[in-house]
């Protein structure tokens, strides 16, 4: 691997590339957003240059799909493909249970109703990004611009009536204007320490008018792969309940990949 990758960037390139190895021949493949997620696209586009894969992909932001174009790989909607066999995406957090935050970049919903729609979701993350408890990172949640300030007045009363500890509700800034969604939305990030019950807070979160989606995702993960500085990769599937490590070679990304690792 290039001498000039952070250890970080080497744990999320051994992961990407691992998971790209899942890609088939005709799939019809979610492509996730954030750092990891280029680390995927660019293992494909190589993967479709060194041995000829063909497959089809939706991309969840704006961000992947420039880069999927650049790497020739085809595009198509969700419409256009119907149902995925296969979605690849980063995470902020993991838990043991496959429990995820995610939305860190801002791409959630599409991200959530892409990875819904597929038969089989792949998390590939640096073995940083493993929790024992998710809430640390900040999770956010894609609210309508209307009324926003009344969202997050509502959402701060519902966590406080739940007696969740933490409880900062945060508007996401870009160059101190709301940061606006690939969908027109903004996000309110939720500064909570610790999520005793996910699963509940993901739906009560989303009963609350004004909210869209949250960054919460149980039950939809179906294995990770969490990658170390050192090039090594752990597979974990839910189903099998089984852990698997790899000491896979690694192709040097090279200079390429300079400019896609954050
Ligand atoms: O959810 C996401 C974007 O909305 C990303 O998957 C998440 O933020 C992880 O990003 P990275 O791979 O850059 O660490």
């Amino acid at each position: 691997m290039s001498e000039q990758m952070s250890p970080a960037d080497r744990a999320k390139y051994a992961a990407a590339h691992r998971a790209a190895a899942f890609v088939e021949d005709g799939m019809r493949v979610g492509l996730g957003t954030g750092s990891t997620a280029a680390w995927l696209v660019r293992s494909l586009g190589q993967r479709q240059r060194d041995e000829g894969l063909r497959f089809r992909a939706v991309p969840t932001s704006q961000r992947t799909a420039e880069q999927a174009r650049e790497e020739g790989i085809a595009l198509v909607t969700l419409e256009e493909a119907g149902w995925l066999d296969l979605t690849i995406d980063g995470a902020d957090e993991f838990d043991a249970e496959f429990n995820l935050i995610k939305g860190g970049g801002g791409a959630l919903l599409r991200e959530k109703i892409v990875a819904a729609a597929s038969e089989r979701m792949i998390v590939i993350a640096d073995i940083g990004k493993e929790v024992g408890r998710l809430g640390a990172f900040p999770l956010p949640v894609e609210v309508i611009p209307f009324g926003w300030q009344a969202t997050q007045r509502l959402i701060e009363e519902t966590l406080e009536a739940a007696d969740v500890l933490g409880r900062e509700v945060r508007p996401r800034l870009a160059g101190g204007q709301p940061f606006v969604t690939d969908e027109g939305n903004y996000i309110l990030d939720l500064h909570l320490g610790r999520i005793g019950q996910p699963r509940r807070l993901a739906m009560v979160l989303n009963q609350i008018p004004g909210v869209v989606e949250n960054g919460l995702f149980v039950d939809i993960c179906d294995m990770v792969i969490a990658g170390y500085a050192d090039g090594r990769v752990e597979l974990r599937d839910r189903d099998r309940g089984a852990s698997q490590q790899d000491n896979i070679e690694l192709p040097r990304p090279g200079n390429l990949f300079s400019d896609i690792a954050e």
